[in-house]
């Protein structure tokens, strides 16, 4: 019997997950090790009971009362606080979830990394804040990490395994988020609920949000860069209002190959989970008769200026993924308070980078988690400081 883990499991990632692992023979067919959320005990209890999971953590400290009530009797051990989070991660597991929210997935999936086990990475910020961290550490300790993030698995479904050099350019597809089609002149007045609504995805809403403003694609930008080891000029956005082609691989002879699927994340949960076999999963199928047509069109950069940072964060190297990634959490916090106005974001983080390039050690990248969290806190309090100027 395989075991499994799950970070973020109270999550709109772990909900797909869940769903997958019930659907699939639940605890007769899948021992859960670790099962994780942040705040939600009620959500936590319920899946660590239906998985009959070895032990559940909550991130907030002030909930471990909470959660072993929830859990008395169920077997499952119960712990809190981050510090456990992380110490779940050591718990042997054949495959671990990473689907954390932000920086704090990092941890997790770092300490799943030093093991050498496999990681399944939904937490696109580890590889946008420590990609030479995370991806050298895999390498050390021959721990395998698969993409999860649709547009990554859709380009890791369309390599030839071992062939990346025959790759000319990779294409990941963007929505275009809520205010794709919106006169330019309105997007300063955006509020958090038109900004919280994705027109294809359900997911999460700090996502949902970076979606419209791009930031998800420029996070995506960098994570494929990270990942794959691909210079940015290789690295293209293609806008795709409906979501249906994930990404798209264009080889040096001409040839395209295209992963194609219904925006739907338990596909690429699943075929993370099942690498490298497939397996029939229980999902609806394209119907390309019916949808009748798939449009594209190039973004543009006026729109979406979280493109252009991600480009730079490129050519900078060193520590600014870090910051780009903690910044943007700090906007992304302060829009959500109505503290600044959604094209506010890309200004804030524009000048937490511009900060960071001035201080010490920028050009070098951060080689321990410590260092990764020291910029990442610096780049917060940088953003902040440029929104309560705003
Ligand atoms: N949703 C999607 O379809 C996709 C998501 N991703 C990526 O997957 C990750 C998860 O996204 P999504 O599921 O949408 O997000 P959600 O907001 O739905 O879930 C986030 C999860 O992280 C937990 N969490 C939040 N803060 C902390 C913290 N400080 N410490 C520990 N746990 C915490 C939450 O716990 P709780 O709710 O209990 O507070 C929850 O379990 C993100 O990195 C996202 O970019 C990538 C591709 C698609
Ligand atoms: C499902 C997934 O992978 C998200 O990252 C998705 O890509 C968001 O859609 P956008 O294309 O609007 O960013
Ligand atoms: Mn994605």
């Amino acid at each position: 019997m395989r075991s499994v883990s799950i970070f973020g499991a109270t999550g709109s990632i772990g909900d797909s997950a869940f769903d997958l692992l019930t659907s699939s023979g639940g605890p007769e067919a899948w021992r859960t090790v670790a099962v994780t959320g942040g705040r939600n005990v009620a959500r936590l209890a319920q899946m660590a009971r239906a998985l009959r999971a070895e032990v559940a953590v909550i991130a907030d400290e002030s909930l471990l009362p909470d959660l072993r009530a929830a859990l008395a009797g169920t077997g499952t051990e119960a712990a809190a606080g981050t510090a456990a989070v992380a110490e779940a991660a050591d718990r042997p597991a054949d495959w671990s979830l990473s689907a954390i929210v932000g920086a704090a997935g990092l941890a997790p999936g770092l300490r799943v990394a030093q093991r050498g086990g496999t990681l399944a990475l939904a937490n696109k910020e580890s590889l946008v804040a420590a990609g030479p961290l995370l991806m050298g550490t895999a390498a050390r300790t021959n721990a395998t990490i698969l993409p999860v993030d649709s547009e990554h698995s859709a380009v890791f479904q369309c390599l030839d395994a071992g062939n990346l050099d025959a790759v000319a350019s990779v294409t990941l597809t963007a929505s275009g988020g809520a205010f794709r089609d919106w006169p330019l002149e309105r997007l300063a007045e955006a509020t958090v609920d038109q900004a919280s609504s994705h027109p294809n995805w359900a997911m999460g809403q700090r996502i949902t949000i970076d979606s419209a403003s791009m930031f998800n694609k420029a996070l995506e930008v960098i994570e494929a860069h990270e990942f794959f080891g691909l210079p940015a000029d290789r690295i293209a956005v293609l806008v795709h209002p409906e979501s249906i082609v994930h990404a798209l691989v264009t080889y040096v002879d001409g040839g395209t190959l295209a992963h194609l699927g219904p925006p739907d994340m338990r596909h690429a949960i699943g075929h993370a989970l099942h690498w490298p076999r497939r397996r029939k999963l229980p999902l609806p199928r394209l119907d390309l008769a019916a949808l009748g047509s798939l449009t594209f069109r190039a973004p543009c950069e006026t729109r979406w200026p979280a493109l252009a940072l991600a480009r730079q964060v490129i050519a900078a190297g060193g520590a600014a993924g870090a910051v780009l990634n903690a910044a943007k959490e700090q906007a992304l916090d302060d829009f959500i308070a109505g503290r600044i106005r959604f094209t506010d974001m890309a200004p804030a983080v524009a000048h937490a980078l511009d900060r960071a390039a001035g201080r010490a050690g920028f050009s070098v990248s951060p080689d321990s988690l410590e260092a990764v969290m020291a910029w990442d806190a610096q780049a917060r309090r940088d953003a902040a400081a440029w929104s309560v100027a705003a």
